[in-house]
């Protein structure tokens, strides 16, 4: 009996550990013949996340306001394999344009998938300013719009079972100097995503929320914006883009890139902030910070 018992628990083990990592795989057919919304998909992650969504098989709809690069990532989309790729061109300012597009795909493709939430307005990086204008546009763009496009593809996301994937930032977990108006948009994002995936949860709704948590990732707008004034080195972008799209497809509740370096500030977060608080502020080289 006794070792009966010995020779099981390893055995048990070795399944459970099986269980536990093939199920955490993304599988390339899982995308095959999706139809997947990404916004701010000219340039960056989202360009990057079109790109593998593309050689997946997936169909795909980018957005963004430049139709010259829109364009140009279509065909790429096309040439690495896309089922098929179409642009909707415009501002998220416009608060019609988040029912332009899911109509686009409902015109399109009759349904939807999965909805990639991914645009930001153009945001900088300095001490606080006091313009609530800046404020009340990031909320308009990088939240509200959200929103709205959400409201707009339920109906299909339900008929579909499909997914909502919301790209954030370590910026909406916890405290980064010198980008207020933008962190407010990025907590904002937790907020009302959050309590409506308990809502689904409550309601057997089928739909995923999945809460895309980022760290500092090489994108030209972000070695722009802080290539000066923040010291720890960024990840690639191919590669968050294909953690991000791993994270919806397998339907998780939050995904975190980079993993370890974002779990363990959420970790210590909870149990020491002040030390968070200190050691992000220390990242930052402030004399290259502007004031105004
Ligand atoms: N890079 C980083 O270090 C980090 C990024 N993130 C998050 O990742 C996501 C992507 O960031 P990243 O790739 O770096 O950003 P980019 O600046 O490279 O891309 C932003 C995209 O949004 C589009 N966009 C800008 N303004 C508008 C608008 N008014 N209406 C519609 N689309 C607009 C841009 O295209 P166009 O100008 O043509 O409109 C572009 O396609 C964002 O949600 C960001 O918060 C999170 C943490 C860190
Ligand atoms: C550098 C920030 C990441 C800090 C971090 O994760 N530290 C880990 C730790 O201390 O343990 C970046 C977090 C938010 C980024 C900013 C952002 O997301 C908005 C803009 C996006 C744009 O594409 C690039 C510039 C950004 C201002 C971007 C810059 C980098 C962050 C501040």
């Amino acid at each position: 009996m006794g070792l009966l018992l010995k020779s099981l628990v390893p055995f048990v083990g070795l399944i459970l550990a099986l269980w536990f990592y093939s199920k955490d795989d993304l599988k390339p057919e899982m995308l095959k013949e999706k139809r997947v919304i990404v916004t701010g998909a000219s340039t960056g992650i989202g360009e990057q996340m079109a790109y593998h969504l593309a050689w997946m098989g997936a169909h795909i709809l980018v957005t963004a306001r430049t139709e010259a690069k829109l364009q140009k990532v279509v065909t790429q989309c096309l040439e690495l394999g896309a089922a098929s790729a179409h642009y909707v061109n415009g501002s998220m300012e416009d608060p019609t344009l988040a029912d332009d597009v899911v109509k686009r795909a409902k015109q399109l493709w009759g349904g939807l998938d999965m909805l990639i939430l991914n645009h930001i307005s153009p945001t900088y990086l300095k001490y606080f300013d006091g313009d609530v204008e800046h404020i009340r546009k990031l909320l308009e763009v990088n939240f509200l719009s959200y929103v709205a496009m959400t409201l707009s593809a339920l109906p299909m996301l339900k008929e579909s079972g499909g997914s909502i994937l919301v790209v954030s930032s370590t910026a909406g977990k916890f405290a980064i100097p010198f980008v207020a108006p933008y962190s407010a948009t990025k907590f904002a994002l937790d907020g009302f995503f959050s309590s409506l995936r308990q809502e689904l949860i409550i309601e057997k709704v089928n739909v995923s929320i999945t809460l895309c948590v980022l760290g500092h990732i090489d994108t030209e707008t972000a070695k722009k914006t802080v290539g000066h004034v923040f010291w720890l080195p960024p990840a690639p972008k191919e590669e968050c883009a294909l953690e991000i799209i791993k994270g919806g497809a397998l339907r998780k509740r939050e995904l975190y890139y980079q993993y370890f370096a974002v779990r363990t500030s959420l970790l210590i977060r909870d149990w020491a902030p002040e030390y968070l608080d200190s050691r992000t502020r220390n990242h930052f080289i402030v004399e290259n910070v502007k004031r105004s």
